[in-house]
């Protein structure tokens, strides 16, 4: 055991820790270590408080909640605090268990305590509630289950029906006044909806004089991804202000505590209503609640997001079975939950139950396994992707994160390995949440080793050879040595065969890296020269597999332009360009001989696109692969050569306006166009022709202000028929 002053220190040394963590969580937004870091020191320190309760000070995180308000921000007095939930963290079935304990024997206690004599100072004057007694004589207890999500808490309060206050929680007693930054959330109701309501289903209760609605601010994971790939592009374009977070929880806490309404405004934020603060209820009518299931429906009924998965569950087995649906739903979630919140649903049985500092006895927070955890480099890799992009990865000792076992985790670019500034042997936070990739999101720079040498990209492409080049511009290195490359042959094959591209049923991963690796497959016509003997004979390929993969490549050489353009891998040549492509060139050789000038005629084809399409196909050894492809019979129907560059009216913007004599303009749009022409909507200088009915109105006015020659229905059908002179063209 050790000595009292020694337990006194290790005390002093976890409070100083934590509060330094909190400090930089709460107030700064911004992390340093991993939650599940924290709730290991927070439960060492609870831990040694409950063995030696006289080391206990009044300072201590265990006592407290949140954080201090922020200078800039004014402060605003909570009159129902704002408190934290107990966690639990025992991730298994037993969390559950626990809880349901816990609150039966709070309430057998508070039972004895009635059963004691008058004259026991330990005595308990009024009897304990029905429902508590219903609890102990073995009923199961009625609670709400609901996720835990992770954002940062608000107070909203609407006085009659109005919202006018919103408030951070702040250290639970005073938070922050974030009205203005608040309001720019579009799922929190200015107003609560009273008529109507926001569900026809629900009966929707009168506005109270006062209703503070408690919830949880948010950021989806899609928009938080979507966030950081902009700033990602801005540090990539050399903004020095640009960074990118760690979290969607950090992201929304950090945009909510913003002093400039306006960034707040560009962030994506969401919310969730889970409880009440203050309610005055009016006179009569009011809200007569006798459950937290039905202040969930009220919520909802006002049109306050109130999570679909939050339901009703009967004692602990119903809990023990919420924590493990949610829990498999978990990573499809569009947002993050770090476990889920328990409730005892009866509010006569919630005060029954009451507070213990900083937490209500009548409710626990039962978590996940953690998406974010500590971890070490043990090196760092350079994968090279089907595009030649070269991705540095961390390779990890090996951490169980987001529920699963991780070993990698991407650095993106040497841009942001280099800003994150990641060593080999850096201790680090991974985060792996949902289907993201496992992601490094941070390094502790206390715990780096001497001598780490900082990342840099290699000048060669770790699989090939071939020089390494970045684009002007751009944030990625790529290999150079295209399909030629044994990396990108791989990921070029598999693109060739999916779905959308070829469409070769059974050629997937496992096979194209024996095809690969073997040698047997060099290029992309090597798959259409396959014999059944060798392909049998590889690993894990019965005859029958073999012969059906066969089959497959057989049957996908009737394709279309556009499978086929999408199935070589141009860059930036997606699906939907791919069409845009085949249906303007219609044959495969006008792609191929076209020019960047021609390439930009096809809509929605930039000058990024055509330049790659152009480089492509000025590559003989792409062209080489086009022939042999076509020479092992893959075919298409092809369509009329270049059509629209050869009508008449091609280059020509019309715009249409007023009533014509026998067209609707919608007519008249599709004759126009037919000939090559491109309709506008509006006139500007570079309108070619106004066509103008009837009744035109300041489109013409416009027109002859900026001397654009205008036509009616005869002169535009003469101009069609190819007889009138092109009058100022
Ligand atoms: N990484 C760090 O350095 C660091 C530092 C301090 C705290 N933390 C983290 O912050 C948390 C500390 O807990 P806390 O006291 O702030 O509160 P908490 O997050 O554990 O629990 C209370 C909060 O849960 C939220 N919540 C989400 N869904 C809810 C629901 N359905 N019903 C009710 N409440 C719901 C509310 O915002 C509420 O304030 C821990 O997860 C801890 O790891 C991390
Ligand atoms: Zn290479």
């Amino acid at each position: 055991m050790p000595a009292h002053t020694e337990l006194q220190q290790q005390a002093a040394a976890l409070r100083a820790q934590l509060n330094r963590a909190a400090h930089q969580y709460y107030t700064l937004d911004a992390p340093e270590i991993p939650d599940a870091e924290y709730d290991r020191l927070f439960q060492e320190l609870q831990a040694l408080e409950t063995a030696h309760p006289e080391l206990r000070t009044p300072d201590s995180p265990t006592q407290r909640v949140g954080g201090a308000v922020l200078e800039g921000f004014a402060p605003v007095r909570h009159s129902v605090p704002m408190l934290s939930i107990r966690t639990e963290t025992d991730t298994s079935p037993a969390g559950a268990e626990r809880f349901d304990e816990q609150v039966r024997n709070h309430l057998a206690g508070e039972q004895r305590r009635c059963e004691l004599k008058a004259s026991d100072p330990r005595h308990r004057a009024e009897p304990l509630h029905a429902l508590a007694l219903a609890a102990l004589a073995g009923q199961p207890i009625a609670y709400v289950a609901e996720p835990k999500f992770d954002g940062l808490a608000i107070s909203l309060r609407y006085e009659r029906g109005v919202l006018v206050q919103a408030a951070t929680r702040g250290d639970g007693e005073t938070g922050e006044d974030v009205t203005q930054n608040i309001r720019t959330i579009g799922q929190v109701p200015l107003r609560l909806h009273t008529e109507g309501g926001a569900s026809p289903t629900l009966p929707v209760p009168p506005a109270p004089p006062v209703l503070e609605v408690r919830g949880e601010v948010y950021m989806r994971r899609d928009d938080f991804e979507a966030l950081n790939e902009t700033q990602r592009q801005k540090m990539a374009a050399g903004d020095k202000a640009a960074k990118t977070f760690v979290n969607p929880r950090n992201a929304a806490a950090g945009a909510v505590r913003q002093l400039d309404p306006a960034i707040a405004a560009s962030r994506p934020l969401s919310f969730f209503a889970y409880g009440l603060g203050e309610v005055t209820p009016p006179a009569e009518g009011g809200p007569d609640w006798a459950s937290h299931w039905q202040v969930l429906q009220a919520l909802k009924a006002w049109g306050f997001p109130v999570s679909a998965l939050a339901r009703q569950a009967s004692g602990a087995a119903e809990l023990i079975a919420f924590h493990a649906e949610v829990a498999a739903q978990r990573d499809a979630l569009p947002f993050d939950i770090d476990g889920v919140v328990y409730k005892v649903d009866a509010l006569a049985l919630q005060r029954e139950l009451g507070f213990v500092t900083r937490e209500p006895r009548w409710a626990v927070a039962h978590k996940y396994p953690a998406q974010e955890q500590l971890t070490r480099v043990q090196a760092i890799d350079v994968q090279v992707g089907r595009t030649g992009k070269l991705t540095p990865v961390a390779k990890l000792a090996p951490v169980f994160v987001g529920g699963v076992t991780v070993t990698n985790a991407t650095l993106h670019n040497e841009l942001e390995a280099r800003r994150k500034d990641v060593r080999v042997g850096d201790t680090v936070i991974v985060r792996r949440a949902g289907d993201v990739i496992p992601e490094v999101v941070a390094v502790l720079p206390d715990k780096r080793l001497p001598g780490a040498l900082e990342f840099t990209m290699p000048a060669h492409c770790p699989v090939c050879g071939s020089a390494v080049l970045r684009e002007e511009g751009e944030a990625d290195h790529r290999c150079t040595g295209g399909i030629s490359c044994p990396a990108q042959r791989k990921q070029a094959l598999l693109h060739f065969a999916s779905r959308k591209a070829m469409d070769i049923e059974g050629l997937g991963d496992k096979l194209v890296e024996q095809l690969v690796d073997g040698n047997v497959v060099r290029s992309l016509p090597d798959l259409y020269r396959l014999g059944l003997a060798p392909l049998a004979a590889l690993e894990r390929m019965a005859e029958k597999s073999a012969q059906n993969l066969l089959d497959a490549l057989q049957a996908s050489k009737h394709t279309t332009l556009a499978r086929f353009l999408y199935a070589l891998g141009i860059r930036h040549v997606g699906e939907t360009t791919a069409k845009d492509l085949a249906r303007h060139f219609g044959r495969l050789d006008a792609v191929m001989d076209a020019n960047p000038d021609q390439l930009l005629q096809v809509p929605d084809v930039g000058p990024v696109v055509a330049g790659s399409i152009h480089t492509f196909f000025a590559q003989p050894h792409n062209r080489e692969v086009v022939a042999q492809l076509r020479a092992v019979g893959i075919t298409w129907p092809e369509g009329e050569p270049a059509a629209h560059a050869l009508l008449p009216l091609t280059g020509k913007t019309f715009v249409i306006t007023g009533t014509l004599p026998s067209l609707s303009r919608e007519q008249a749009k599709e004759m126009l166009e037919a000939a090559g022409a491109k309709v506008a909507g509006s006139v500007s200088k570079k309108t070619h022709y106004l066509v103008a009915g009837a009744e035109a109105g300041s489109k013409l006015e416009k027109a002859q202000a900026l001397g654009v020659p205008v036509l009616d229905e005869d002169g535009m059908r003469a101009l069609l028929a190819g007889q009138a002179p092109l009058p100022g063209g």
